[in-house]
């Protein structure tokens, strides 16, 4: 089945492509207009004002809490009736160290707030806290696709992988835009990852 979205587009590998090259353009001149500074970083409000910026072209819901259950592969992310008391909850966890930081990036990629896009819109949230926490963010070039996956759907049970995983992509250039764009890449989306696709319930 295939997301209703503002284009009316009923083929999934054309809303792919319109998804990804908007997002992509939206990602652009969420920093270039300094519209990021507005982001209150580390809030699901913060969250939600990127996930809207990114996504509000092509579907009703961005920015929106989800009213579906939704799985990944075998995992199935938080149940909607666990899903606004874990966002309250996440607001309130610690941000101040590397640590703390990917610990509160993993629980919000565990909520899943969002029906699609959260893997691009919390990337860009989790480089926010990073930057104002520890001055570094993530260097998304240089985290391997394939490995930044398979740490993830590890990281629902621990952590420790995808931390070393980032840690090691750590960079000190924090002002260069081009680093926020290629964590917002989904290219493989298309190229036969069927895989990655989000299941609802
Ligand atoms: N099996 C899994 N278990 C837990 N988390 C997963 C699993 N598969 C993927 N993820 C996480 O979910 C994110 C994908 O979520 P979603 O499809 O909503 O986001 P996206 O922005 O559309 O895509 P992507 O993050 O892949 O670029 C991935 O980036 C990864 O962090």
């Amino acid at each position: 089945m295939i997301l209703e979205n503002k284009f009316n587009l009923t083929d999934q590998i054309e809303l792919a492509k319109t998804e990804e090259k908007i997002s992509k353009q939206k990602a652009k001149q969420l920093f270039d207009s300094g519209d990021i500074a507005k982001v209150e970083v580390g809030t699901f409000a913060g969250l939600s004002y990127i996930h809207a910026y990114l996504f509000g072209d092509i579907y009703e819901f961005a920015g929106k809490i989800r009213d579906v259950n939704i799985a990944k592969g075998n995992f199935r992310f938080a149940p909607l009736m666990y899903l606004e008391p874990s966002l309250k909850h996440i607001d309130t966890m610690r941000q101040g160290t590397f640590d703390e930081i990917i610990e509160k990036y993993v629980e919000m990629n565990i909520a899943h707030p969002f029906r699609e896009g959260n893997g691009r819109a919390t990337r860009i949230w989790l480089d926010l806290m990073l930057k104002k926490e520890i001055r570094q963010v993530v260097d998304w070039n240089r985290v391997d696709k394939d490995e930044y996956l398979s740490a993830m759907k590890r990281s629902v049970v621990k952590d420790l992988e995808i931390k070393a995983l980032l840690k090691s992509a750590l960079t000190d250039r924090i002002d260069d835009r081009a680093l926020f764009m290629k964590g917002i890449d989904v290219s493989y989306y298309y190229e036969g990852y069927s895989e990655f696709k989000t299941e609802e319930l």
